[in-house]
């Protein structure tokens, strides 16, 4: 399969009712490891990620890809912080990017049975998935973008609200991911999270990209006052 990387943002900017609620930013995301994306409520965070998934629509500014656009599409996944899971059973659910991408019966069926493991909800394969709890679900829609070892995968806030369990879960699913050659991109309100997983990591503040850098320099000696600021957990108007 083609690389979709480098994906490249040139000044992208959204603007929404008048407002600019993001950008300009440029940034290019290559290659490997998991970069995670803070910043205060309202910063953007979303919208850049919506933007780079090329899901948000830009006022201004391009996104380019490696590849035609189709083929990078059909290599990236994004998780949304309220999983939507289709009303119908958790095996149904885990089968429809299968499907979608004509991967054969026998296939999907052994992919199908590794990934509800993994996840361990393979005793509720034929339960409907609306049934499932809010941890349980949010594991089910990562497994669902992982399942087909997408090149780059966003995640926005993927265990926010999540017990440590289900966190704990969630991340070993990511680290192995990222350990497998899935490029990660995740927002997350969670520091300590934060610390664990990433590579490296870009804070945000009104619409901008602020500071990027490797972990653990980001998180021990950020070189901006805000950043720093925001590490602290002072309030940032
Ligand atoms: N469709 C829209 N129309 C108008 N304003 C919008 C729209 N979508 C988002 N916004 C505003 O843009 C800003 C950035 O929103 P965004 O959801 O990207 O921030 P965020 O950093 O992800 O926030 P949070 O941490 O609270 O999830 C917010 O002020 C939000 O209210």
């Amino acid at each position: 399969m083609v690389s979709l990387f480098p994906l490249t943002l040139t000044e992208g900017l959204v603007r929404r009712r008048g407002r600019v609620i993001m950008g300009p930013v440029s940034l290019t995301v290559e290659g490997r490891g998991l970069t995670v994306l803070m910043g205060p409520n309202g910063a953007g965070k979303s919208t850049l990620l919506k933007a780079l998934h090329g899901i948000e629509r830009l006022s201004a500014g391009r996104l380019g890809h490696g590849c035609p656009s189709d083929q990078s599409h059909a290599a990236q996944a994004f998780v949304f912080q309220t999983p939507v899971v289709l009303r119908r059973s958790v095996a149904a659910n885990l089968a429809y990017p299968l499907k979608l991408h004509g991967v054969g019966r026998a296939e999907r069926a052994r992919l199908i049975e590794d990934w509800s493991a993994r996840i361990r909800l393979s005793d509720r394969l034929d339960q409907p998935a609306a049934r499932l709890s809010g941890g349980e679900r949010q594991k089910l829609a990562t497994a669902r973008a992982l399942i087909r070892s997408p090149q780059l995968l966003f995640l926005d806030e993927p265990t926010a609200n999540l017990d440590g369990r289900s966190t704990r879960e969630i991340e070993d699913l990511l680290r192995a991911a990222r350990d497998g050659g899935t490029r990660i991109v995740m927002a997350t309100h969670d520091f300590a999270q934060a610390r664990r997983l990433a590579d490296d990591a870009w804070f945000m503040m009104n619409g901008r990209i602020v500071e990027t850098g490797p972990s653990p320099q980001f998180f021990d000696t950020p070189t901006r006052s805000e950043t720093r600021a925001f590490l602290r957990g002072d309030i940032l108007e």
